[in-house]
């Protein structure tokens, strides 16, 4: 049997996006979060995105409603107990996202797959307070996760490589391309992108440049699409320092620390786009 039901742990930016990628592929999906608000704030991202899908021809009004009428709210982890995998995409935290595992191991039946969109914890240790850590794997998306085409998969010490290939299989179904990674604080993606974002930060922090001129450069020289102070901030802040502590504590080298910065603006509440003002102030 393949996958066909999904259910998805937090309904924030990538959970809403992984949500609606879902459905778009057909799968039947359950969007999980622990408040109804924050489910509605989720759908409500889903329905603009696929209302601008309308607006420009790219999709009719009937296929708008077909993805949406897959898409059911879910506040209750027990609704994992006849879904074929499970993508967790709740916040960047260790605790959390361990013991959300736990619970799903109790739950989700034996042939489940208990993949999480951690940027950087180690899935092994996500793994180990399971009874299947063979059925557990990194399924990393990008954000915005409807519009980036890669996702990287990542396999635990003890990912089957049947489950590596199923999820392989339906990245693919996803229309995304999938990139294998092993196990390694914040993988491939986030080593790279995160300590240079964090250094950009230090830039700002030591006065090199303002964050315009920042930002500028690495746009304009080198053709990033934003420049890296936009992009902590579409990121969040909280989720870039999170990183940023797991590549510290995980690799154990000094180039990691997290900018001082960055550890202040998290402290006041400046989060980046998601809570209105970060480097930038959003409307
Ligand atoms: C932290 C981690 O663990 C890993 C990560 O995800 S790191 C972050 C990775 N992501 C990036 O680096 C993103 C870098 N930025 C970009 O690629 C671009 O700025 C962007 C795609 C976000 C926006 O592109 P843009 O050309 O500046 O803006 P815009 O013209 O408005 O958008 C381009 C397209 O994307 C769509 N789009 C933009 N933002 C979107 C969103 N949040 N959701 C859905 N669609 C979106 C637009 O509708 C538009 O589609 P069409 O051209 O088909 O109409
Ligand atoms: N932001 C990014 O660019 C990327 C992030 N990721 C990863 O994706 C995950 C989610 O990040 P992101 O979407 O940005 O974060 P958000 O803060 O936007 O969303 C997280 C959501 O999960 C909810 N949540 C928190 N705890 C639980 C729980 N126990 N059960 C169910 N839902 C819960 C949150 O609710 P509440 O609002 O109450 O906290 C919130 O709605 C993180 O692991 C992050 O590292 C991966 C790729 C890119």
């Amino acid at each position: 049997m393949g996958i066909q039901k999904v259910m998805v742990i937090g309904a924030g930016q990538m959970g809403s996006g992984i949500a609606q990628v879902c459905a778009q592929a057909g799968y039947e999906v359950k969007l999980n979060d622990i408040k109804q608000e924050f489910f509605e704030r989720g759908i409500g991202v889903i329905t603009k995105n696929l209302s601008r899908d309308v607006e420009k021809g790219r999709k009719t009004e009937d296929e708008k409603a077909a993805i949406l009428g897959r898409i059911t709210m879910s506040l209750d982890l027990q609704d994992a107990s006849d879904v074929d995998i499970i993508i967790e995409a709740a916040v960047e935290n260790m605790d959390i996202k361990q013991s959300i595992f736990k619970q799903l191991d109790e739950i989700a039946p034996t042939h489940a797959i208990l993949a999480t969109n951690t940027s950087s914890l180690p899935i092994t240790e996500i793994a180990a307070v399971t009874n299947r850590p063979e059925q557990v794997i990194g399924m990393h998306f990008m954000n915005p996760v409807p519009v980036m085409k890669l996702v990287e998969i990542i396999r635990g010490l003890a990912t089957a490589d049947e489950v590596y290939k199923a999820v392989e299989e339906m990245t693919i179904k996803l229309s995304k391309t999938p990139v294998e990674v092993n196990d390694f604080p914040g993988f491939i993606s986030n080593r790279i992108l995160l300590p240079m974002i964090n250094e950009a930060i230090y830039a700002l922090y030591e006065g090199v440049a303002t964050k315009e001129a920042i930002d500028d450069v690495m746009k304009l020289g080198m053709n990033h699409p934003m420049g890296p102070l936009t992009l902590a901030d579409f990121i969040g802040l909280d989720t870039c320092l999170y990183i940023m502590e797991i590549l510290h504590e995980g690799l154990g080298d000094s180039k990691y620390r997290p900018c001082p910065l960055l550890r202040k603006y998290v402290a006041a509440g400046w989060l980046g786009k998601k809570s209105g003002r970060g480097f930038y102030v959003y409307e």
